[in-house]
């Protein structure tokens, strides 16, 4: 099973730490420099035509938008179902904090600062608002909680941790959401592959210098 990526990429970043709590070894980790357009060569395109990394190749099965391979790798390779779990409520919880994640609370990030990082644009007041609403929820959801998606430690909590860390190494100051801040203390704490998360972001950071 191979594993196409960039170690700065957050999508990539929450696929290798599920990987990584899962006990799963990927056979090949190719590096897709994305700066560098290797994501449009024929050979990728065939694999994956949106060429968008993470893009998981599983003996000719390919897959690609890194929730639906972070739910993949648990049902197919996970030894129980604990960070997603076949329970319909329990689980459907957990895929209402994926698409916020996605839809909602990383789309501010790429809003926000893919202009000014990739196109070097100022920055806009008005989707500078939507990051503070969007922590406003996932402040609101974390109220009283331990984890993001009910009682357990799920898939939710290390897709959040992807997300958060990028906007903690870009910057933004998320301490003041105070439920955000103590459940990232503790996610960090908690999360296989935090280190390479870690350093992944600080590979990210780098697009902010150049
Ligand atoms: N929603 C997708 C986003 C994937 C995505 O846009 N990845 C970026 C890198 S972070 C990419 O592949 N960009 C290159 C391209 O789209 O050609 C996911 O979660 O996998």
């Amino acid at each position: 099973m191979d594993l196409y990526y960039r170690p700065g990429s957050a999508p990539c970043r929450s696929v290798l730490m599920t990987a990584k709590a899962l006990g799963v070894e990927f056979d090949k980790k190719t590096i897709i420099n994305t700066r560098a357009r290797e994501q449009f060569t024929p050979e990728y395109l065939k694999i994956n035509p949106q060429h968008t990394i993470p893009t998981l190749h599983d003996h000719g099965f390919a897959l690609w938008e890194s929730r639906a391979i972070m739910v993949y790798l648990v049902e197919k390779y996970g030894k129980d179902d604990k960070l997603f779990p076949k329970d319909v409520q329990k689980q459907a919880l957990i895929n209402q904090r994926l698409y916020f994640d996605m839809g909602t609370l990383y789309k501010s990030f790429s809003e926000y600062y893919y202009p000014q990082i990739f196109l070097k644009k100022p920055a806009n007041e008005e989707n500078y608002k939507k990051i503070e609403v969007a922590f406003e929820f996932l402040n609101t959801f974390l109220e009283g909680q331990t984890y993001s998606a009910g009682g357990d430690y799920s898939l939710a909590d290390i897709a959040f941790l992807a997300t958060v860390s990028t906007f903690d190494v870009a910057g933004f100051d998320f301490k003041r959401y105070a439920n955000v801040a103590r459940w990232y203390e503790n996610a960090k704490k908690l999360t296989p592959g935090w280190e390479e998360n870690w350093a992944g972001c600080q590979e990210f950071r780098k697009y902010f210098d150049n």
